[in-house]
């Protein structure tokens, strides 16, 4: 039986202690007698990641690992999606100080969770493309519902999965299938992705999501987790200093290729087409 110890509000401002669902970008629940971690991005309609969302969710990885968290499941509120990636209308006509805070919140919070000492998993409840698909796949386990698409669609809307973004994937489904998969911008069903290896496992509802999810983190959680932990940032670390050493140039590649008239023309058509659906 799972214990509410603590239900944060991690909003745009300071951390507020807050019971009420309605207004967390991140809801936090620790379990008391395990001290496994859900946290389950509520960013409705489909947790698009904007600069508040990103803050919240680094915040509680910070918190998290302050508090020598045991494993942590990363989750949404939302019925049909995990998380819709970047929000679209961060990109969409920035300014550039808005443009460089947003890129280097987003390189924080992914170099959090891509680097937990703790294993995280990503109990994927709906779609997970671009951005989404970046967070479920930073995690060490991923396990998604049935007939939901996740995958690298950058390519298909006229921008460039940045280097990390292909480095996460190429770790997980090795070199050739992940060149396929970036050069077509290809969304797998979630079937699909269970049999590439871009999922772990498929579960058959929410509640065995979870399910899945906790026996996943027992399991991890039985071993020693310094010896745990030194192996899994010894697989990541290439990827990890990659961008670690090379943030400024990453930041200049975003306001590059961002501010180029044709990104803007296909951010803006995408957003169009995404309001007219
Ligand atoms: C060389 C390097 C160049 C650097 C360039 C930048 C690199 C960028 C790297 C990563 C990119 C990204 O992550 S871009 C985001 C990509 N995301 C998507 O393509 C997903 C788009 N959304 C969808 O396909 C669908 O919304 C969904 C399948 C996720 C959910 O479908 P559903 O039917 O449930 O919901 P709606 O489509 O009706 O959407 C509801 C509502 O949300 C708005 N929305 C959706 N996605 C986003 C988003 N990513 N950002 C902002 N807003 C989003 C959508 O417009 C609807 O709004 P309204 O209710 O106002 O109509």
């Amino acid at each position: 039986m799972f214990v509410l110890r603590q239900c944060l509000t991690l909003g745009t401002k300071s951390s507020i202690r807050n019971f009420s669902a309605t207004t967390n970008l991140v809801n936090l629940t620790i379990n008391e007698d395990t001290g496994v971690a859900i946290m389950e991005l509520n960013k409705p309609p489909v947790n698009s990641l904007n600069y508040e969302l990103l803050e919240a969710m680094h915040r509680t990885l910070v918190k998290l690992e302050n508090e020598k968290c045991p494993g942590m499941i990363l989750t949404s509120s939302s019925r049909s999606t995990f998380s819709a990636g970047l929000d679209l209308l961060e990109m969409y006509k920035p300014t550039v100080d808005k443009a460089r805070r947003f890129w280097s919140m987003l390189q924080n919070t992914w170099i959090k969770l891509y680097s937990t000492p703790y294993p995280t998993v990503a109990a994927i409840n709906g779609h997970s493309p671009a951005g989404g698909c970046l967070l479920a796949m930073s995690c060490e386990h991923r396990i998604m519902v049935p007939d939901k698409m996740i995958g690298l669609n950058e390519t298909q809307l006229g921008i460039v999965a940045p280097q990390w973004f292909q480095d996460c994937m190429r770790n997980i489904i090795g070199e050739r299938q992940a060149e396929k998969a970036l050069i077509a911008g290809r969304m797998f069903t979630s079937e699909e992705a269970l049999k590439i290896g871009l999922v772990d496992e498929l579960a058959t509802d929410k509640e065995d999501l979870m399910q899945k999810a906790h026996d996943f983190l027992d399991e991890q959680m039985g071993l020693p987790p310094l010896a745990r932990s030194v192996v899994k940032v010894g697989f990541r670390k290439d990827t990890l200093s990659k961008l670690i050493n090379g943030r400024e140039a990453d930041i200049k590649m975003f306001l590059d290729n961002v501010f180029q008239p044709k990104v803007q023309e296909s951010l803006e058509n995408y957003i169009q087409m995404l309001k007219k659906k």
